[in-house]
Order: structure tokens, then C-alpha cells, then sequence
């Protein structure tokens, strides 16, 4: 059987180690290398407390792209250098499952352009848990019924971004699903205290130690709440949709933006 071989980019970050560790114990995919800015000329194996599996983590992601030619790579970095690495990601025609958020729905376009210029397989997901996607679906039905939605997202106080992917997504699906008018009534004595807007849902974002992600998607109507919850207690949440993702588009030249376009739902 010929194994994906694939490589990634943040293998020093908290999505990058668990990728490690899962990607080590899958038969059909083999780990060919790993970029990032800490941990540069370690063991990606020992890195992140399994025994050593001879990738060392590289610097220059350019070179590591040229030379390895992976067949899918994963990127958890951030933002800002996603925006960097997108087009070393493009230049080397390789297949691409990205998780880092930041990335308007302009920039999203203009990667699904340049993903189908190029015939390149690319998957753009702010959330690879499954429960995650699950919450997204229902809050876009209950979209439909109930009279308006807020969002409260809770992540660890290192996450670089806010709001999170999750929740521009989630919102997005609510105001895709039914977009209604909203008359603000409260003032902020406190700015920021109704959070911010994406259309008619206001988003709060919550960062604590304790927390690794959940939201909260709270719909109003007359005389009744809805809440759905989706709580990710650890980032194995995230490692079988981040595998399906691998698996997809290790295959399919397609550009999708969301797990749930590749899930039997
Ligand atoms: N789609 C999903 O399901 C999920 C997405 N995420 C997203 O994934 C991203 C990473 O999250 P997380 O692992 O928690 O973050 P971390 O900060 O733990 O990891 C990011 C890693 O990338 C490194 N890095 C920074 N710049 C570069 C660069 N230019 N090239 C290579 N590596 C670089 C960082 O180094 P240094 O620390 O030195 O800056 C760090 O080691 C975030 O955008 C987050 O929102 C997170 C969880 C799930
Ligand atoms: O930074 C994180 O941790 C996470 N980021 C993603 C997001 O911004 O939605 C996914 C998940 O919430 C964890």
C-alpha cells in the first residue's frame, strides 16, 4: 500500500504534537517531515514524547517543500504566518489541510481560486471536531425556527485569534440559514459588553486556564432559550477529522471550506 506521506507546519504547537502522535499510528500515512519556529533540529518524535521517528524539524519551509514533496500538508500555525506560507503551499503544488484560523472570506475565495487554477486538493476547516460540526448543523436549523442567536466561545488564553474560526463560522451558517433584522437596544456603559457583531449575532469570547474550546450558541424566543453546547475536553477531539481531511484530499483536487462537506451527514 502506498502511504500519504505528510508533513507539518506548527509541529511544535499543541495541534502539531497531537498530530504527530496520531499520525505515527496510522498505517496508510507516514510523517516526511515538519516545519516550525521552536524546536528547530529536534526529533518531531521525541518533541512530543513519543520514541523518535528520524523527521527533524525544519526551519526554511520553502527548502522542506522542495525536498520532501509531501503529498498533504497540515497547517496549525496561526494567521499571520499561514498568510506567508500560502503561497510557498501553492508554488509547490502541494495538498493542503489547514486548521489555523484567521483568514477572511476574501482571502478563503481567493484560495479556492488559486486551489482550482493550480488543480490542487485543499481543505479549510476551523474546526475538526466532529461534535464541533455537529453543533454547527443544529444551530443553523434551529436558525430557522428560533428569533435570534447569540454565541459564547471559551478557549485557553493562548489562543492568538478573536473570535474564534468556530464561531465566525457558526454565525455565518445562522445568518445563511435565516438573515433577520436586529434593532441594538442597550447601550454599553462598558464597550464591548454586547461583544462583538457578525451580522445580526453577537459573539463573546471567554479566555481562561481550564478551557481547551467550547461554545455555547444560545437561541432566543418568546418565552424559551435553546442552547446548544459542544465542549472539546482535549485536542484528540480534533485528530479523526484532521485524518479524514488527510485521507480526502490526498485524492480529490477539490477546494472545500469545512469538515461537513466531507462528512456523510
Ligand atoms: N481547525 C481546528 O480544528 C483547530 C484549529 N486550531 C487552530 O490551529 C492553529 C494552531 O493552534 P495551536 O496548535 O493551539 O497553536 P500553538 O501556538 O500551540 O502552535 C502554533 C505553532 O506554530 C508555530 N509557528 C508560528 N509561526 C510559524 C511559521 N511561520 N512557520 C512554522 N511554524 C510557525 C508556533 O511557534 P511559536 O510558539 O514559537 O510561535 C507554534 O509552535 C490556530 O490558528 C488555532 O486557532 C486549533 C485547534 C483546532
Ligand atoms: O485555538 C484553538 O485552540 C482552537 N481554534 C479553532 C477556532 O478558532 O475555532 C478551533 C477550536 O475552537 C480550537
Amino acid at each position: 500500500m502506498k502511504k500519504i506521506r505528510v508533513m507539518i507546519t506548527g509541529i511544535a504547537g499543541k495541534m502539531g504534537q497531537e498530530l504527530v502522535r496520531t499520525v505515527a499510528q496510522q498505517k496508510d500515512m507516514l510523517l516526511v517531515a515538519g516545519c516550525d519556529i521552536s524546536q528547530v533540529g529536534k526529533d518531531a518524535g521525541e518533541m512530543c514524547g513519543i520514541d523518535a521517528i528520524g523527521v527533524i524539524i525544519e526551519m526554511d519551509l520553502g527548502v522542506t517543500l522542495r525536498e520532501v514533496r509531501p503529498d498533504v500538508v497540515c497547517d496549525f500555525t496561526y494567521g499571520e504566518a499561514l498568510r506567508k506560507n500560502l503561497p510557498l503551499y501553492l508554488e509547490n503544488r502541494v495538498n493542503m489541510v489547514i486548521g489555523t484560523t484567521g483568514l477572511t472570506p476574501e482571502e478563503l475565495k481567493k484560495l479556492e481560486d488559486e486551489c482550482q487554477q493550480r488543480e490542487i486538493g485543499c481543505l479549510v476547516a476551523p474546526n475538526f471536531a466532529i461534535g464541533a460540526v455537529l453543533m454547527m448543523q443544529f444551530a443553523q436549523k434551529a436558525s430557522q425556527y428560533m428569533e435570534r442567536a447569540e454565541i459564547i466561545e471559551f478557549h485557553h488564553p493562548q489562543k492568538k485569534d478573536a473570535p474564534s474560526g468556530t464561531a465566525i463560522k457558526t454565525a455565518e451558517g445562522i445568518i445563511e440559514a435565516k438573515d433577520r433584522a436586529y434593532e441594538e437596544k442597550s447601550f454599553e456603559l462598558l464597550p464591548g459588553s454586547r461583544g462583538g457583531r457578525l451580522g445580526t449575532v453577537n459573539i463573546h469570547s471567554v479566555r481562561l486556564s481550564g478551557f481547551v474550546a467550547s461554545q455555547e450558541v444560545i437561541f432566543g424566543g418568546e418565552g424559551q432559550t435553546l442552547t446548544i453546547r459542544h465542549d472539546s475536553l482535549s485536542r484528540v477531539s480534533f485528530m479523526p477529522g484532521v485524518l479524514l481531511a488527510i485521507r480526502k484530499i490526498a485524492k480529490n483536487k477539490h477546494f472545500y471550506y469545512g469538515l461537513d462537506k466531507i462528512m456523510k451527514l
